[in-house]
């Protein structure tokens, strides 16, 4: 099904799954979409693999656990949080040299804490990692001891503007 792309969502400069300035990152984009939810979108490359040929589950679990963290600053762009639990279930490989998406979304949340869910899709459209993860919400302030600056955290334009994701 194909879904509007409601906003880009900020990039990091130096994080290993959104840095723009991370030779050896996954350069991860974020779409939030009409229906609530986040996907993101990468490109796997050699250097990501475990055995050749497929990427590294640590990889993957990274880019779930990125995904779902940042599926809460959908309604909200001032709640950021830590990683307290993350359960992923390896189904199918991810090859390295593909493009992949992956969703995530919110399924509960109280003050202190949330949790989400998500999966990896791969080119062919199967399922091939899914996690539920959960966080505890902090200030970006406390994660970071430092500033939220806009090297670190900023607004990249694609070249061509993607008005709808199909999932
Ligand atoms: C400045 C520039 C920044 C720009 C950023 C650029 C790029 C970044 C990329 C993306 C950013 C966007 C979003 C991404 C979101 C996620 C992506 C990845 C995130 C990570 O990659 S992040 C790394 C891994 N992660 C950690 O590094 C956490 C390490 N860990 C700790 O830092 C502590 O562990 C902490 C603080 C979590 C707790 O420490 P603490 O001392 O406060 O804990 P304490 O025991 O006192 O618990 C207090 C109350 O929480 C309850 N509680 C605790 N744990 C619980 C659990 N598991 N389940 C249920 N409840 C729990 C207790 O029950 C108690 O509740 P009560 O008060 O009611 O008793």
């Amino acid at each position: 099904m194909k879904y509007k792309v409601i906003k880009k969502q900020n990039s990091g400069n130096s994080c290993v799954v959104c840095g723009v300035n991370n030779e050896l990152g996954l350069k991860t984009s974020f779409y939030e979409l009409e229906n609530g939810e986040l996907v993101a979108i990468c490109d796997t490359k050699d250097w990501h693999q475990s055995y050749p040929g497929r990427v590294h589950g640590g990889m993957s679990a990274a880019l779930l656990d990125e995904t779902i963290g940042r599926a809460i600053s959908i309604n909200d762009e001032t709640i950021w949080g830590v990683t307290v639990s993350l359960d992923i279930k390896y189904k199918k490989p991810v090859p390295t040299d593909a493009t992949i998406k992956i969703i995530g979304r919110i399924t509960s949340e109280n003050r202190k804490l949330f949790e989400g869910s998500g999966e990896i899709i791969l080119p062919s459209g199967e399922i091939a990692v899914t996690a539920t993860g959960k966080y505890m919400k902090m200030p970006v302030e406390k994660i970071t001891d430092g500033e939220l600056t806009s090297e670190e955290w900023k607004h990249v334009e694609d070249k061509e503007k993607l008005e709808y994701i199909e999932i």
